[in-house]
């Protein structure tokens, strides 16, 4: 390709973008000709630069996409919850709750409680959320969806979670569920969000992990007491939403009104 000769001496300056660039840096081709050449391979797309671009498409599809949905409950649980076990029952009776209080109830979209949590929202007549993820072994958005998003970044995803979500629920579940349980209480622990009320359902299945956090974490010191108050454990599904909603009201009251409803993360 030839050098462009209106740079190629020193007095000549090239303007690319903001650069000014005189001499040996004017480049042989102009920024569109590279644009509009030939096909360069597809290696580009598996570069680092490039998935920044796909990271923040993501954040502004999920944006756009739940901006306008108004509040919402976030609610997390087993992948693996079988339809006629008595979890997936009272999954369905959560999301049917969250949608008679008025309120959105978003999950991941998933089979299992997830997709018991969509089902009892969507009966409910409610805005079923499912906010997907890609997987290697895809399954799909589940049936009881009508708002669905499918995300190729964890992390992208857990920001959606928890932005447009007045708190969680959590139901039974195995390492995905405790990692959203713990980002949450991080977050809140670490007072990067105020606080946020996070509701476990299922006291049976949860009592272990709570006695190991008391019994074990609190007195190693690697946790405070405190922490445990982040966190509260009740059985009934209306109980569990009402316990969300006060604490949001909570929450709500203590804020600057100048700060609206954004939390404060930045
Ligand atoms: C295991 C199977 C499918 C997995 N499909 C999932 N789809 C959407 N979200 C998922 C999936 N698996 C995990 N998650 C997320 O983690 C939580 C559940 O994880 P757990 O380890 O099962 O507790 C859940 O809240 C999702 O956000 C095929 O059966």
């Amino acid at each position: 390709m030839a050098a462009l000769s209106r740079g190629s001496s020193p007095e000549n300056v090239y303007q690319r973008g903001p650069a000014q660039l005189r001499g040996t840096q004017v480049p042989s081709r102009t920024t569109d000709e590279r644009l509009l050449e030939g096909r360069d391979g597809s290696g580009w797309v598996h570069t680092d630069p490039w998935r920044v671009l796909r990271i923040q498409s993501e954040f502004v599809e999920g944006f756009g996409a739940l901006a306008e949905t108004g509040p919402a409950i976030s609610v997390f649980g087993s992948a693996r919850t079988p339809r006629d076990s008595p979890v997936y029952d009272l999954g369905v009776r959560v999301g049917a709750a969250v949608a008679r209080a008025g309120l959105g109830c978003i999950t991941g979209g998933g089979p299992g409680a997830m997709e018991a949590a969509n089902k009892g929202a969507i009966e409910a007549g409610g805005v079923s959320i499912g906010l997907g993820i890609e997987l290697p072994f895809e399954a799909g958005l589940n049936p009881y969806v009508n708002l669905g998003i499918n995300f190729r970044y964890f992390f992208v995803r857990k920001t959606m979670f928890i932005k447009y979500a007045e708190g969680f629920i959590v139901l039974p579940g195995g390492m995905g569920t405790l990692d959203e349980l713990f980002e949450a209480i991080t977050l809140v622990q670490t007072q990067k969000i105020r606080s946020f009320p996070i509701v476990l359902i299922g006291s049976d299945y949860w009592a272990g992990l709570l006695g190991w956090l008391r019994g074990s974490a609190v007195p190693a010191g690697t946790i405070s007491a405190a922490d445990l108050d982040l966190i509260q454990v009740v059985d009934d599904p209306e109980e569990a939403v009402r316990r969300v909603i006060e604490g949001a009201r909570h929450v709500a009251e203590q804020r600057d009104p100048s700060h609206g409803t954004e939390r404060s993360q930045s």
